[in-house]
C-alpha cells in the first residue's frame, strides 16, 4: 500500500499542493492530467528523486520519506525507456539483480520469468538501438519488475508508442498486471488510457488532486467543469436545479431538462455528446428530454461526425459517418435532440 500524506514540493514557480492519497496493495492507479499538471513531480518524488517539503510518504507501513531512491524498492518506467545503450537486452535486464549480487543461479530463474512474461526471449542478445518502441518498452518493464519492486511507478510509458502498438501495450500492461499484481501508479494526460487500465484514477491540475474515482465515476460525475471538459463533456451550461411535483429538472432559461441529481440550486449541467441522439421526427422513447434546433455546424471528428445544433445553446451531438448520411444531414436543417434524464449530469 501507498499512502502520502499531505505531501508536497516546489520546483521554481510550481507547487505540489498537499497530496493526499491511498493507493491499495495490489492496485492499479492511474494519475491523470494536463501537461504541467505536475505528474512527473509526484511520482519522482515518491520515488525519491525529490525530497519533498512537507509530508510523509508510506510504503506498506514504512516510512520512506526520508529514505534515499535505492531503499525504497520501486521499480520507475519511463516514457522513453532509458536502457542502458551500452548492455545488451540480457544485461539491461539483470542490472537490478547484479547490484544485488544475487547468485547465478537465481539471476537465471528470475531472468526466464520476466522473459516468458513479456515474451521478449527472442530479444536478449540484442542492443537497444536496435528495437522498436514497444519492445524497447517490454524491455524497461522486465527491468523493473525483475527485482520485486514493492510498488511499480509508470512515466507516461505508452506516449513514444504509436496508436496500434499503445493499444496492444495497454493490453500488455492489463495482463502482466493480473500476474505480478504489483501496486501501480502510472500517469498519462490520456484519458481513454485511465479508463482502459485504472482500478481508480486521481486528476491532478496545478499540482493539486483535484478528484479520485473509478473511471466510470469520473466520467459521468465530474466534480468541476475543469474535470468535466477533461473527462469529454462538452454542453457544458450553468442551470438552476428546480423540483416540480416529485420530479427534479434543470432550468436554463428558456429550456427545461429532467434530470436525476440529488443537487440543488444553481448548478452546472452537462451531456456528452455521444449521450445525444439526432431525429427528423419528435419520437416516444424513455429517453425524457427533447429539444429541437437548427444545424449550425458538421465537422468530422476521427471516425465520428460532430454536429452542433442551435437550439438556443450551441448543442455537439457526436454521430456515426452512416447516421449522418441516412439522415442526409446538412446545414440550416431542423432537428431534434433526444437523451435521457440520466445523460444529464449535474455538479456545482
Ligand atoms: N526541477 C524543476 N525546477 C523547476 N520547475 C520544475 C522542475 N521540474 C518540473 N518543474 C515544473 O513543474 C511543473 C510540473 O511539471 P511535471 O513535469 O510534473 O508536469 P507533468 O504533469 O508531468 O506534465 P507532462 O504531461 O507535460 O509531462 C511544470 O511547470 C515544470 O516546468
Amino acid at each position: 500500500m501507498i499512502r502520502l500524506n499531505d505531501l508536497s514540493k516546489h520546483l521554481g514557480d510550481f507547487i505540489l499542493d498537499g497530496i493526499n492519497l491511498t493507493v491499495q496493495d495490489n492496485e492499479y492507479f492511474v494519475i491523470l492530467g494536463p501537461t504541467g499538471a505536475g505528474k512527473t513531480v509526484l511520482l519522482e518524488t515518491i520515488a525519491g528523486m525529490y525530497q519533498p517539503d512537507k509530508g510523509e510518504i508510506w510504503i506498506n507501513g514504512c516510512n520512506v520519506t526520508s529514505k534515499c531512491p535505492e531503499e525504497r524498492n520501486i521499480g520507475f518506467v519511463y516514457q522513453d525507456y532509458l536502457l542502458f545503450p551500452h548492455l545488451r537486452v540480457r544485461d539491461n535486464i539483470l542490472f537490478g539483480l547484479k547490484i544485488r549480487r544475487l547468485s547465478q543461479r537465481a539471476m537465471k530463474t528470475a531472468l526466464e520469468q520476466m522473459v516468458a512474461l513479456l515474451k521478449i526471449e527472442h530479444l536478449l542478445e540484442r542492443y537497444p538501438d536496435t528495437l522498436s518502441g514497444g519492445e524497447q518498452q517490454r524491455v524497461a518493464l522486465a527491468r523493473a519488475l525483475i527485482t520485486s519492486p514493492q510498488v511499480l511507478l509508470l512515466d507516461e510509458p505508452l506516449s513514444a508508442l504509436d496508436p496500434p502498438t499503445r493499444e496492444e501495450f495497454q493490453a500488455e500492461l492489463k495482463r502482466i498486471h493480473q500476474y505480478a499484481r504489483t501496486t501501480t501508479i502510472h500517469i498519462t494526460h490520456d484519458f481513454d488510457e485511465a479508463m482502459v487500465l485504472a482500478d481508480r484514477v486521481g486528476i491532478i491540475r496545478s499540482g493539486k488532486l483535484e478528484q479520485v474515482g473509478r473511471p466510470l465515476d469520473l466520467f459521468h460525475k465530474p466534480r468541476s467543469r475543469e474535470i468535466a471538459r477533461f473527462v469529454g463533456m462538452e454542453n457544458i451550461f450553468p442551470a438552476v436545479v428546480r423540483k416540480y411535483g416529485q420530479e427534479k429538472y434543470v432550468d436554463l432559461g428558456s429550456l427545461r431538462w429532467r434530470t436525476l441529481s440529488e443537487l440543488d440550486g444553481e448548478v452546472q449541467v452537462a451531456i456528452r455528446p455521444e449521450d445525444i441522439i439526432l431525429a427528423r421526427e419528435d419520437f416516444t422513447s424513455s429517453a425524457q428530454n427533447r429539444v429541437r434546433g437548427i444545424v449550425s455546424a458538421i465537422s468530422p471528428r476521427g471516425g465520428m461526425v460532430k454536429v452542433t445544433l442551435d437550439a438556443g445553446i450551441p448543442l455537439v451531438v457526436l454521430v456515426t459517418a452512416r447516421a449522418r448520411e441516412e439522415m442526409e444531414l446538412e446545414l440550416g436543417q431542423e432537428l431534434w435532440a433526444i437523451f435521457k434524464a440520466t445523460a444529464v449530469h449535474v455538479f456545482k
